[in-house]
């Protein structure tokens, strides 16, 4: 069964056309990336999956229980942490459930802590615990550790891992990271001029990074990006991936 299907859509702003009948299915409990250039369009066909941006022309089918992480974890800061993970559940399981999900996060001890007092990535756990609270049958990650430093990003790559084989939502990640998408997700698809112009399947690829395959993909990836690449350990190998 598919998560989303997406058939045809076209978005346009006045004569700038930023999605151009595009297609898209992402399978149940399937992880993928979405890359390409800056402005491309990665956020406006997130933000219509989500709900946010209307579908003027084509269609859009998406589970009705969606969740969506952004960049910057936009927290209330008035509620406390818990009572953030707690926003739109039902009363008589609003601790519980808020508890659970923090303490999958890593972050039980944070409960009655103030958004403000968090760091970045424990803001950014925060926004993650608030979006799977209700078991989203789709995930929609917009740059999530885009603003967290390395090594934050590397255990925010791990506890996404994890969340994913434990609840198995469908997730579309918007990434510039090549190396995060490529780590991440079951597929990479790249968006270009409107449409999705490639994509490579990743699943084996990241069991083990010294796979040629795996530099490769990288390689070819950054190709499609506009990016040359210096660690292309050799460049012919690229248009056999
Ligand atoms: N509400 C809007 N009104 C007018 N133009 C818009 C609007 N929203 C997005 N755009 C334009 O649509 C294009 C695609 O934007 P979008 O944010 O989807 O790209 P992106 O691929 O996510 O970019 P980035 O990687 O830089 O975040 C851009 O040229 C942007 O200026």
């Amino acid at each position: 069964m598919n998560a989303v299907t997406v058939r045809g859509l076209r978005r346009a702003f006045g004569s700038h056309v930023v999605l151009d009948r595009l297609d898209l299915s992402i399978a149940d409990s399937e992880f993928v990336a979405l890359v390409g250039r800056s402005g491309g369009g990665k956020t406006t066909l997130l933000r219509t999956l989500a709900g946010l941006d209307p579908v003027a022309e084509g269609s859009v089918e998406v589970p009705a229980l969606r969740s969506v992480v952004f960049q910057e974890p936009r927290l209330l800061p008035w509620r406390r942490v818990w009572q953030n993970v707690a926003v739109g559940l039902p009363r008589s399981r609003r601790r519980d459930e808020a508890s659970r999900a923090l303490a999958e996060v890593g972050l039980a001890d944070h409960a009655q802590a103030w958004p403000l007092t968090l760091s970045g990535g424990e803001a950014q756990r925060v926004a993650l615990a608030r979006a799977l609270v209700r078991e989203p049958e789709l995930l929609l990650l917009d740059e999530p550790f885009g603003a967290l430093d390395a090594l934050t990003r590397i255990h925010m790559h791990d506890l996404v891992r994890q969340l994913h084989e434990r609840h198995r939502p469908a997730v579309l990640l918007v990434t510039h990271d090549v190396d995060e998408a490529l780590e991440l997700a079951d597929r990479v698809i790249v968006l270009r001029d409107g449409r999705l112009d490639e994509e490579i399947e990743t699943r084996e690829l990241f069991d083990d990074r010294r796979d040629p395959r795996f530099e490769q993909a990288r390689a070819r990836l950054l190709g499609l990006l506009g990016v040359t690449d210096t660690h292309v350990a050799d460049p012919s190998a690229v248009a056999d991936v």
